[in-house]
């Protein structure tokens, strides 16, 4: 896990609105909460970072990478976890689904098929694996997601409310795999205030602002203390 992601001076005009408003950062930590109120810039942030969503102005760079000028390097560094999986499941069975994950990689057969086998096993899909993968809970919907993005083994995972729909024992499922200490970087967007307190570090924005940044537990506070003004 090297590099930094660095936002300078980065602001997003979207419509009449400024998503995002002079925000700079330098996030060296495993786990970053992303918080705040809605419509705060919190998921214009993330696509920023996933060089979903250019900047109007600022400069970006994710582990030494420009996601608007490098776009193929970012898509091998970042995985994506949206919270409607429905989205992001594509292909008709669940063992298809994972395997096309891997299909801009050029990888042999046999490797797809070891790959997908253990991401399968690693989240409790093997057994669905024949399944039609649209045909899933929510919950196995969001686990299979998951599995998709790190199927192919992104340095960067960006999760935007990944839990959002889950009920308590699947959003505690997906929080354990988010969570779970690895070489990968996390950049979690979340309304889970305990679930952000678990990350190494959390951004705070308001109106399009960054206006908190460092240890969770103290941008939590800070967070809760503007909601109750
Ligand atoms: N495509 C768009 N066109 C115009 N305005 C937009 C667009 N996308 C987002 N916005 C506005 O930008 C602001 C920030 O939106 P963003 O989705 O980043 O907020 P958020 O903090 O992720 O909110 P939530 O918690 O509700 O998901 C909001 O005021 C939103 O209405």
């Amino acid at each position: 896990m090297t590099g930094s992601i660095v936002f300078s001076d980065v602001s997003v005009q979207l419509g009449d609105r400024l998503a995002l408003d002079a925000v700079s950062l330098v996030l060296d930590a495993p786990r970053t909460a992303v918080i705040g109120a809605n419509g705060s810039g919190k998921s214009t942030f993330a696509r920023v970072l996933g060089g979903l969503v250019a900047p109007s102005s600022g400069t970006v760079s994710v582990l030494g990478v420009d996601p608007q000028r490098q776009a193929s390097a970012l898509r091998r560094l970042v995985g994506f976890v949206f919270s409607n999986p429905d989205a992001q499941i594509i292909m008709p069975t669940v063992a298809e689904d994972a395997a096309f994950s891997l299909r801009s990689e050029k990888l042999p057969r046999a490797v797809v098929a070891e790959r997908v086998r253990q991401a399968l096993d690693e989240f409790g899909l093997t057994d669905l694996a024949d399944r039609a993968a649209h045909d899933l809970s929510g919950g196995q919907k969001q686990l299979l997601a998951l599995c998709g993005a790190v199927i192919r083994r992104p340095e960067l995972m960006i999760a935007d409310e990944p839990t959002a729909y889950l009920d308590a024992r699947n959003s505690r499922q997906i929080a354990e795999h988010l969570l779970a200490p690895t070489d990968r970087r996390l950049v979690l967007v979340t309304h889970d205030l305990a679930l952000a307190q678990r990350c190494d570090v959390a951004v705070l924005f308001e109106d399009g602002r960054m206006t908190g940044f460092g240890d969770p537990a103290d941008v939590v506070s800070q967070y809760e203390a503007s909601l109750s003004c």
